[in-house]
């Protein structure tokens, strides 16, 4: 075990009381030296220290320096509070002023200090890309940034250099094609669409550089971190690594260099990439719902509940084959009814199989995936019926609007993805299994209802319906990234991802022949898929889970953040 060393200890005065200060290798302890509150020690790790300033300084609502006397000094750090709501922790930017004996003393501690967070901090960002979308969520994207962000990167000495974007797939073009020398992060103010601007780019990126093609079943971790200020709709990626949608929370995650490694699925059609996902990749409900939402967007993050309780009134259900390939049962389970949470230890077992030589889980690996090449077809188990829904997550996917999430006992970073198979039911069975998202009880205690912990599922359309050649080379020419037609092929990059309103446009019309909306009186046979919020361009897909391809700046969810558990 490390002993944690005393470096420096004094007297010092916080406001009219004096305190006995240390600061040992890890922490920061200050406790009053008054009888009666001697057990009261208030104890900060050296990690979650923002920054130290000479004098009495103030950050919020501007920076300014009340008085500034040559003893004194000022800590910032990170200070936990209670949402005020049912689940999450909130961070804060907490502050403590302190005054020394002496000119010297407050030197030595300032020098103590910052030598500390240089040694204890190594991970820290010097330097970010911020990508915000000026009209995410309620459109407040901007707002957020420069009063709520922006001053805290400044108190801690990180430098940013922030796009505004102008359009769709900007942040993810930038990344792919710009010199990123110098960045150690890169950052979007938006919701689950930004961020998945930012995983296309920094996978695509990565990739690139490393000479692999994204249509191969191996890719290359990421080094790259990705920070999300939650400045979107669903908030979903945000909510389910950080355990709260706060940008002063997920700001500080940033600052401090936390990080999160996260499993993600690779979409492809017919052996091409389609798309990247970490948290839904649905089809039925969900993938009805997205659809349903784009002709809503107006009506900004409240179109899901409209288009939500739409599309379940058209009761619909889907026939195709699912198959999947199980990942090992011995290692954890989707209804084991635990929760991954900061420091989960199922995610760390699997870092240890992931990067079994390297003693820093943040040197790259190339994920081989043996399981995609040598196991045998025998191994893919396949359902075949009518669903109300078919999904892949590769995490929790908790948000506001589920707090436990889609699958509440999945993993952020243990290489596998809970597949969630709802097949046809009655409308009030359907009912309950969405209203049980909402509250602690299980959704997958119905009897129309499996989950399997899986490494890749493969979805095919049942013969009367499959996906038509002319379908296909119509859906290729439009833009799809199947094959390499000319406006696929992305010069200078292996990418060949599609606009968002092509693909929409595409998967829509794909529909057009039994669909007319909601209204329509033969109900479509054919539904689409929801990867991430975006729609697929096709129905017959294989996705594939690769484990710990990206890290984010966050921890997991805290524990003691009163994260609601199942009764
Ligand atoms: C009866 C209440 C039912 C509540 C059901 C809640 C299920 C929540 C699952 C949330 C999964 C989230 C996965 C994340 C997806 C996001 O990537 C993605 C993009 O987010 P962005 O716009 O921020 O960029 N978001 C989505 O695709 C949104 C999916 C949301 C589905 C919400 C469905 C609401 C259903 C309401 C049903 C009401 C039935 C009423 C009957 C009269
Ligand atoms: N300047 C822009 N104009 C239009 N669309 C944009 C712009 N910047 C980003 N986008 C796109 O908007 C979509 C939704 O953004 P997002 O930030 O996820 O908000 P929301 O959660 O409300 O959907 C993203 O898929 C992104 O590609
Ligand atoms: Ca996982």
């Amino acid at each position: 075990m490390d002993v944690d060393l005393v470096q420096l200890e004094s007297s010092l005065w916080v406001g009219k009381k004096r305190y006995r200060a240390a600061l040992t290798e890890w922490h920061l302890n200050w406790t009053e030296l008054d009888k009666k509150n001697r057990d009261k020690t208030v104890s900060v790790p050296v990690s979650e220290i923002v920054a130290v300033e000479e004098g009495h300084v103030e950050v919020l609502p501007q920076r300014s320096v009340s008085e500034d006397t040559d003893r004194d000094f000022t800590v910032f750090y990170v200070k936990r509070s209670s949402n005020g709501s049912s689940y999450g922790l909130l961070w804060r930017l907490g502050r403590t002023q302190f005054s020394c004996p002496s000119r010297d003393l407050r030197d030595q501690w300032m020098t103590q200090l910052r030598i500390a967070l240089k040694t204890h901090s190594p991970s820290r960002p010097h330097r970010l890309l911020v990508f915000i979308n000026p009209f995410g969520g309620k459109k407040q994207g901007r707002e957020i940034y420069h009063s709520l962000v922006a001053p805290l990167f400044e108190l801690a000495g990180v430098s940013s250099h922030v796009v505004v974007t102008e359009r769709a797939n900007q942040a993810r073009d930038h990344i792919l094609k710009k010199d990123l020398t110098g960045f150690d992060g890169v950052v979007c103010v938006g919701g689950d669409g930004m961020f998945s601007e930012l995983l296309h780019g920094v996978i695509g990126r990565t990739q690139q550089e490393a000479g692999l093609s994204e249509h191969d079943p191996s890719l290359q971790s990421c080094d790259l971190h990705i920070g999300i200020i939650p400045a979107g709709s669903t908030d979903c990626v945000c909510f389910a690594t950080v355990g709260v949608n706060d940008p002063v929370t997920s700001a500080l995650h940033i600052i401090i260099g936390d990080s999160q490694p996260l499993d993600v699925c690779s979409v492809h059609h017919r052996s091409s990439l389609v798309r990247y996902s970490v948290s839904l990749v649905g089809y039925g409900f969900y993938g009805d719902v997205l659809a349903e939402s784009e002709r809503h967007r107006w009506m900004g993050p409240l179109r899901y509940d409209y288009s939500g309780a739409m599309v379940y009134l058209s009761n619909r259900s889907y026939a195709g084959l699912v198959q999947y390939l199980p990942a090992d049962p011995q290692l954890s389970n989707p209804r084991d009814n635990t929760r991954c949470l900061s420091g989960c230890s199922v995610c760390s077992k699997s870092t240890e199989r992931l990067f079994p030589h390297s003693p820093d889980a943040s040197s790259n690996y190339i994920s081989h995936f043996s399981q995609f090449s040598s196991d045998s077809e025998g191994d893919w188990v396949s359902v075949e019926g009518r669903f109300k829904a078919v999904s892949l997550t590769c995490m929790s996917s908790s948000c506001p609007r589920s707090p436990l999430g889609l699958s509440p006992s999945a993993h952020l970073a243990d290489g596998t993805g809970d597949l969630i198979i709802v097949r046809d039911t009655h409308p009030l069975g359907f009912l309950t299994f969405l209203h049980r998202h909402t509250s602690t009880q299980d959704q997958f205690d119905l009897p129309f209802v499996d989950v399997h912990r899986v490494k890749a599922v493969r979805f095919s359309l049942p013969p009367g319906e499959k996906e038509d050649e002319d379908e296909e080379r119509e859906t290729v020419n439009g833009g799809g990234m199947a094959e390499e037609g000319e406006r696929t092929s992305r010069s200078g990059s292996q990418h060949h991802l599609v606009e968002r309103g092509e693909e929409r446009g595409m998967a829509n019309d794909r529909r057009k022949k039994d669909l007319c909306g909601l209204c329509c009186s033969k109900p479509p046979s054919v539904s689409v898929w929801n990867c991430d919020g975006e729609i697929l361009p096709h129905t017959e897909i294989l996705c594939r889970v690769h484990g710990q391809l990206v890290r984010l700046y966050a921890r997991g969810m805290e524990d003691g953040s009163a994260t609601p558990t199942r009764k």
